[in-house]
């Protein structure tokens, strides 16, 4: 009999933790290697959880593919591992149960730290070698991403008929991270062709049965659940989980009535909770009905009703400019306010606000956002880097932002801390501005990352970073591209210092499919053009500027000017070329900018008069 014929008629029980297991026997580096550096643990393990019960044992292989075994040094003993796990498992189980090959989900909340081709490659390495070792079935486990899953699966089933089960894992109650409810899930994966359809991890019994109430019975698949021992708690530094194996003994006669047929265990559990969870199924016979509880309904969400076109939408229209005025390092902010209320006098589009650039603390640019929106008509565009904010600190920063009406926000990656005053600060990086740009565009669709529902969609208007001062264009154009992927609307550049530069951008970028603000710096003295000639990574001034800088070298005031000349000269040739001007305020000198606004607004006068 197969696994699959055993399931119409009976309960079956699953293993349950390997690698909390081996955690609690001190065991810190790569669970999957054990396989073939202890294997005689590995096979005790199988053994004690099949004695306890379990009559469908998964191999330790969970993350014995190519990226999770590089953080070991292990990447090029896939082969040996996964075939070693699949025999490992075998000789546990012989003929008294099932061998499933596991494979976990790579993707954990940072989607864009691995490719779906670097991920389907890996996959594919893997899958192979345990179907060499002729598995039972698969089991594919703890994947957040839905899109990874489906993936995976696809090409597992076009590889292979055996069975295979999925699990999906939750942050939140009912929902995928991609806002997915998990009923529409698992059909999507019943669908794909997967056998067994369930959930693993994250949560404890309570909650993932509330999960499955909501979960009818399936068609053509069966019902899995792993729940994890309790939810974990931090002690001294590691991750603990409640062990009262009584609790499952109860539990998993709720799972039975929830129509679960395969119900293992997963993080915490031991085989103790395997004991007790089989001897409470030992003669159940499964539900072939139930009644579903409905699930709450979504909360109705209120779009904002928007006041002003958002910035990409403008930009695409007519000329815009955008000025960034940054908090000021210090405390004090009376130059700062008297250059903003200068600049919207200036009639610009935006003001936009550094988060703590070039990784220096500056006052916080909500901060100074709120202070602005009680005394200027100007927007502002405020900054937001992964360097400062984790997930939860980014996040918070943006309902705060929603909450206070501020919906034009640029998302970086940040430059790292070891560039500013603190170099000893921690940069956090928990997503990259793809990650970001996701999020914010998720955050549209009023669901927080974890999918969450958020209540009300928010309304951002998405710029991305552009740094054209590359060695290689092409590259930073394709950096752009996958923004757009990601959902970014419209670009920002770092500052361009010639003409020929300005061309080469406009020719790299023109089938762009969003519009780039061009960023334009004056400089300020023969000293700041040094600087970025020489110690700006891809900054270049030609010889004739920096001559022209240099000749009045003494002269602070012909400086300036001769910088605002310069300036001038690129938005002439930046206003033929694109729609967006972004204007860079160096050192606060806010009447250097006002200047060019002013420029580029006369500029718009006399086109609008030719146009009459
Ligand atoms: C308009 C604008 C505003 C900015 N405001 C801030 C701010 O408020 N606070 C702050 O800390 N920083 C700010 N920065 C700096 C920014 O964080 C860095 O310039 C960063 O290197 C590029 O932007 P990003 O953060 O989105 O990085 P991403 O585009 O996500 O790039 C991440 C990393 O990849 C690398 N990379 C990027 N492009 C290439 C390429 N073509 N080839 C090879 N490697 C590449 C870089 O090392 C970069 O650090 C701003 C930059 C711009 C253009
Ligand atoms: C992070 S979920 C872990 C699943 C795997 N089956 C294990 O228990 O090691
Ligand atoms: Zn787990």
């Amino acid at each position: 009999m197969g696994l699959l014929e055993d399931l119409q008629s009976k309960i079956l029980i699953g293993d349950g933790a390997m690698g909390t297991l081996l955690h609690a026997h001190g065991i810190d580096n790569c669970f999957e290697e054990l396989n073939i550096t202890k294997p005689e643990d590995i096979f005790n393990i199988h053994k004690a959880y099949q004695k306890a019960g379990a009559s469908v044992i998964q191999t330790n292989t969970y993350g014995a593919n190519f990226p999770k075994l590089k953080r070991y040094g292990a990447e090029e003993k896939v082969k040996d591992i996964n075939i070693e796990g699949v025999r490992l498992a075998k000789k546990a189980v012989g003929d008294s149960g099932y061998v499933l090959g596991t494979i976990g989900g790579i993707r954990s909340f940072q989607k864009s730290i691995i490719s779906l081709e670097e991920i389907k490659r890996s996959f594919r390495e893997q899958l192979f070698w345990l179907l060499s070792e002729d598995v039972d079935g698969l089991l594919f486990e703890t994947f957040y991403d839905l899109e990874e899953l489906k993936t995976v699966l696809e090409i597992a089933r076009h590889e292979t008929d055996k069975p295979i089960v999925t699990n999906v894992s939750l942050h939140e109650k009912g929902v995928l991270q991609d806002g997915t409810p998990i009923v529409k899930a698992l059909k999507i994966l019943e669908e794909l062709g997967a056998d067994v359809v369930g959930t693993n991890c994250r949560q404890g019994p309570y909650h993932m049965l509330e999960i499955l109430e909501e979960v009818p019975l399936l068609d053509k698949s069966f019902l899995s659940a792993y729940p994890n021992a309790s939810l974990p708690q931090y002690v001294d530094g590691r991750l603990i989980y409640e062990t009262d194996p009584d609790y499952f003994y109860k539990t998993a006669l709720a799972f039975k009535d929830q129509g679960v047929r395969l119900l293992g265990g997963c993080c915490g559990t031991t085989p103790s909770h395997i004991e007790a969870m089989a001897k409470a199924l030992k003669n159940a016979v499964p539900i072939t009905e139930k009644t579903v509880k409905e699930a709450p309904p979504i909360e109705v969400l209120s779009q904002e009703i928007q006041a002003q076109p958002h910035l990409h939408e403008i930009v695409q229209e007519k000329h815009s400019i955008i000025v960034e005025l940054d908090p000021p390092k210090k405390l004090g902010v009376d130059k700062f306010l008297k250059g903003a209320h200068a600049l919207q006098a200036a009639g610009i589009d935006a003001l936009t606000l550094a988060d703590n650039s070039l990784a220096s603390p500056r006052i916080s640019n909500l901060a100074m956002a709120s202070l602005l929106k009680d005394q200027l008509k100007t927007r502002p565009l405020i900054h937001l880097t992964c360097r400062d904010h984790n997930l939860i600190g980014l996040q918070s920063h943006l309902m705060g932002m929603h909450t206070l009406g501020f919906n034009q926000v640029l998302a970086l990656t940040g430059d790292p801390s070891k560039i500013g005053d603190f170099p000893g600060a921690t940069s956090v990086y928990d997503l990259s501005s793809f990650d970001l740009i996701r999020l914010i565009k998720q955050f549209n669709e009023g669901v927080s990352f974890s999918g969450k529902p958020l209540g009300q969609k928010t309304n951002f208007s998405i710029a991305g970073a552009f740094n054209p001062n590359v060695r290689h264009l092409d590259r930073a154009v394709q950096r752009l591209e996958k923004k757009v992927d990601c959902g970014a609307d419209y670009f920002i550049s770092q500052p361009i210092y010639s003409i020929e530069q300005l061309e080469d951008v406009y020719e790299a970028t023109k089938s762009l499919k969003a519009p780039i603000y061009i960023g334009i710096m004056p400089l300020t003295g023969a000293k700041n053009a040094r600087f970025l000639h020489h110690e700006v990574p891809g900054i270049k001034l030609s010889e004739n500027i920096l001559t022209r800088m240099e000749k009045i070298e003494h002269d602070k005031e012909q400086s300036a000017k001769e910088g605002i000349l310069l300036a001038k000269e690129l938005i002439d040739r930046a206003y033929e070329l694109f729609n967006g001007l972004y204007l860079i305020t160096p050192f606060m000198r806010y009447e250097m900018t006002v200047e060019l606004a002013n420029y580029i607004k006369a500029k718009e006068l006399v086109s609008i008069e030719r146009k009459i």
